[in-house]
């Protein structure tokens, strides 16, 4: 049985260098919160029938964007050991020693105060719920599932599924099931996300002994779950339409890229070839941010119509 690691917060990282405000930024992982930051903005415009008031839409931004900051923050100096035995996270700023354990701490600690202080402003539930993901993720997720189980980011992807619930609730302040069905839409979609990368990444995880599926369970076993997800997220796709939430222009625009993801899963099945999981992984990327872009275009015509 291989053994995995546990996280520590031990700094051994010499601090060389100055660190820059660019630093500071890399630390939030500004392009995961930007794409939750669109998929938190079509929670906002769904969830009325026409556009949602300006000052929710800026208050709610302005506080899931710091509040899911803050969760990077704390995630990278968690996670600032496994980070320096991985290739792809060795440059990181607290794995490098650019910015120190307390100063990131403290960084990432006025975010969550700040952030949620802003959604508080407009409303209780919205202000719980965001903190409630923050603490599913940078402590769930990143403390204690990540190194305990293969189905890790199964489970901690509800967090980073949770934006277009907390918009939907920022602007309305009352939880609805159709704001659950964008988050199945991103709980499914996790998976697949993330184990293309941990295929491509597979050494790097085995090096710094965490249980991702691939080191676990073997590339072959990793990408027939990639390709079952895929085949879910087609039907779960579906939903949103069945449910009269969405109308046709988002029927067909989620048929065209989760029929392209489930077509990426089935080459990387059974006719890989070199690069195609890192090919996976970058369309998953642009494949969310089309599902969510495709349910505003959809949602613009009908309300305009
Ligand atoms: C537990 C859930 C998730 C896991 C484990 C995960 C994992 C990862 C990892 C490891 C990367 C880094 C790839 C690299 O360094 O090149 C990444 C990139 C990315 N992820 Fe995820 N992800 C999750 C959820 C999400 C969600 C919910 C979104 C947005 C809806 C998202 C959007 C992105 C984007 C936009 C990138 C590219 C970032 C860049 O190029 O700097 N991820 N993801
Ligand atoms: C308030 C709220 C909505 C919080 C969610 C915040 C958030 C940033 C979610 C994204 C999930 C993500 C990037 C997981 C990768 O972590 P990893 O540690 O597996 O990847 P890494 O090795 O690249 O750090």
């Amino acid at each position: 049985m291989a053994k995995f690691n546990t996280p520590s917060l031990a700094n051994s990282a010499p601090n060389t260098e100055t660190a820059q405000w660019r630093d500071y930024l890399e630390l939030t992982k500004p392009k995961v919160v930007a794409m939750l930051l669109l998929t938190a903005m079509v929670g906002m415009c769904l969830a009325v029938p026409s556009l949602p008031p300006a000052h929710a839409v800026i208050l709610g931004l302005l506080g899931i964007g710091m509040q899911s900051a803050a969760a990077a923050v704390f995630n990278h100096v968690i996670d600032q050991r496994i980070d320096r035995q991985m290739q792809r996270t060795i440059h990181r700023p607290v794995a490098k020693g650019r910015v120190g354990t307390s100063q990131a701490l403290a960084f990432g600690g006025l975010l969550m105060v700040a952030g949620f202080a802003l959604l508080w402003v407009l409303n209780a539930l919205v202000a719980w719920l965001t903190f409630a993901s923050l603490i599913g993720y940078a402590v769930v997720y990143t403390v204690w599932l990540k190194h305990a189980t293969p189905q890790n980011i199964v489970i901690g992807g509800l967090a980073g599924a949770m934006p277009p619930l907390l918009g939907w609730v920022a602007v309305t302040g009352t939880l609805d099931p159709h704001a659950l069905l964008l988050v199945m839409l991103i709980f499914t979609w996790t998976p697949p996300h993330f184990w293309a990368l941990a295929i491509h990444r597979e050494k790097d995880y085995a090096k710094a002994g965490v249980p991702m599926l691939p080191v676990t369970h073997g590339v072959e076993f990793t990408k027939t779950m990639i390709l079952l997800y895929t085949l879910l997220l087609v039907v779960v796709g579906l939903l949103p339409w069945l449910a009269g939430m969405s109308g046709l222009i988002y029927l067909f625009g989620s048929l065209a890229l989760n029929l392209g993801f489930a077509w990426y899963a089935w080459q990387l099945k059974f006719h890989d070839r070199k690069g195609l999981a890192w090919q996976t992984f970058k369309y998953s990327i642009w494949h969310v941010f089309g599902l969510f872009v495709a349910l505003l275009a959809d949602h613009a015509w009908r309300a305009i119509g």
